[in-house]
């Protein structure tokens, strides 16, 4: 009892090694996450500049969190189409499409949080 406890939990220990593997490959193959990565640090970074609250920092919090995921759960989508589908095929390309729809979706609803936030307190601190 008490081992197959402590083997889950070893489990466990291994099963983030592993995710953090795949975050150090998505961030080495994937441009378009690094981006999102750069473009997350410089909210961040306005957050603290333009001292946003609390409630705000949910939101900002939330959006990035959504945006690094989709894009990560996207890059896996794309890893296991091109093993599968190495040439040319309808069906990659329509899967490919649908992924990058989810990263679409996901971004424009940051971009539209992040402009509710963000708009008002770069006006107020432009105009005062
Ligand atoms: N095997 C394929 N068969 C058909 N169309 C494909 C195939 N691979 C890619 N495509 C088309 O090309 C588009 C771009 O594919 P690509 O693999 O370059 O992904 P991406 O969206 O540019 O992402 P990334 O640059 O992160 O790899 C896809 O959305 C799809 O429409």
């Amino acid at each position: 009892m008490n081992s197959d406890l402590n083997g889950n939990k070893r489990k466990k220990r291994i099963g983030f090694m592993y995710a953090f593997r795949g975050l150090r490959f998505v961030w080495i193959s994937e441009v378009n996450f690094r981006i999102h990565v750069y473009i997350a640090c410089s909210v961040i970074l306005f957050g603290i500049l333009l001292k946003i609250t609390l409630s705000e920092w949910l939101w900002v919090g939330f959006s990035i969190g959504l945006v690094l995921s989709m894009e990560i759960i996207n890059s896996a989508i794309e890893t296991i189409i091109d093993y599968m589908f190495p040439h040319f095929h309808e069906v990659a390309g329509k899967a490919k499409d649908i992924a990058a729809a989810a990263v679409l979706i996901s971004a424009l609803l940051a971009a539209f949080i992040g402009m509710i936030i963000f708009v008002p307190k770069v006006a107020e601190y432009l105009l005062s």
